[in-house]
């Protein structure tokens, strides 16, 4: 579903950043490239760092190391250019409630030069607003579709959403944000999209990018998971999962087994499944086990394994 191609420019480009609160680490040496005309989605447990993430993007915050560049500026020193060219929508219900949908549509209609009156209308219609509506008397969900009508109808050159499902009701979630997210990337525009909902990602991003404590640890696309991972089922006697090299973030019992096939740490030419445990079998790895494996954090990491596992489990096997 690719509408870009590596040639694309760059919507977004970060390099080197770095960020800590009161001596913290919120963000280490952050490297994010999102070509004009694709969908980015940003994955990871609470407190991982998206939202420090994306808040340098709209300029909210000054890199303390590290460059930040959103359509080819710098969100600090040219925010407002940046802010005329990109929507945004966060999790927090952060609309002027005692405005009616009406004045919020031409208070936000006289803020951008590209505000599109048809498009509006058209969201208006869509989302079952009404001009007249308070946004005080509107329930999470409709509120939610005010603030996401005014984040598009101006048609950004890039929509940032952060967690945006939150107030959205399943029906909305799928209906109208995912087609917003698909229509936005078929126009040549691009998305930025951090959900802890990962069938979401799954339906429409192109690539995605995983960060854990501080760090993006991956960034792929579902082609790219499927090719380096597998789970792997087995049945083993033992207390502790079986040793198998290459294989990390077991879950199970005493009995049945299954873990994930890392193929950058084992080829699949060299994977082996030790003769005293039984293989039920091998399938291809889903988007969830993917993250659950990853981004937690517990002994799960590809690299981790690497380090210190791998060494054990290698020893064990040969
Ligand atoms: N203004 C701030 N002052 C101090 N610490 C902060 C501030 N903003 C974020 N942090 C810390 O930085 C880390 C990253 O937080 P961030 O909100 O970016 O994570 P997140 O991945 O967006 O999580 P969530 O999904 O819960 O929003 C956390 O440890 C958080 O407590």
């Amino acid at each position: 579903m690719s509408r870009f191609d590596s040639n694309s420019p760059l919507a977004v480009h970060v390099t080197g950043l770095c960020r800590s609160f009161r001596g913290r680490p919120a963000l280490e040496d952050i490297e994010v490239q999102i070509p004009v005309g694709s969908v980015f989605g940003l994955v990871g447990l609470n407190g991982a760092g998206k939202t420090t993430l994306i808040r340098h993007l709209i300029g909210a915050f000054v890199a303390q190391q590290g460059t930040v560049r959103v359509l080819g500026m710098d969100p600090v020193g040219d925010s407002q250019s940046v802010l005329r060219r990109v929507g945004y929508l966060t999790e927090e219900d952060s609309l002027p409630t005692w405005m009616r949908v009406g004045e919020l549509v031409d208070f936000s209609r006289a803020i951008y030069d590209t505000w599109d009156d048809v498009y509006a209308a058209k969201l208006m219609d869509l989302f079952g607003l009404s001009r007249s509506d308070k946004l005080s008397s509107l329930s999470k969900g409709l509120r939610a579709r005010a603030g996401l009508l005014v984040a598009i109808a101006y048609r950004p050159e890039l929509l940032i959403l952060d967690e945006p499902s939150s107030g959205l009701d399943p029906l909305a979630r799928r209906d109208i944000l995912e087609a917003i997210i698909r229509t936005i990337s078929e126009e040549g525009r691009t998305v930025l999209f951090s959900s802890h909902l990962l069938d979401e990602v799954d339906r429409v991003c192109d690539s995605i990018a995983l960060m854990r404590a501080s760090r993006i640890i991956e960034t792929t696309t579902v082609d790219q998971l499927q090719t380096r991972y597998e789970e792997i089922v087995c049945r083993s006697d033992t207390e502790m999962p079986p040793a198998i090299r290459g294989v990390f973030a077991w879950q199970g019992d005493d009995s049945e087994w299954s873990g994930v096939i890392d193929h950058e740490v084992v080829p699949e030419t060299e994977f082996v499944v030790p003769a005293e445990v039984k293989l039920i079998t091998r399938r291809e790895i889903t988007l969830h086990r993917w993250f659950a494996a990853r981004a937690g954090t517990e002994q799960s990491s590809a690299s981790e394994l690497h380090d210190d596992h791998l060494q054990e489990v290698t020893s064990d096997v040969r």
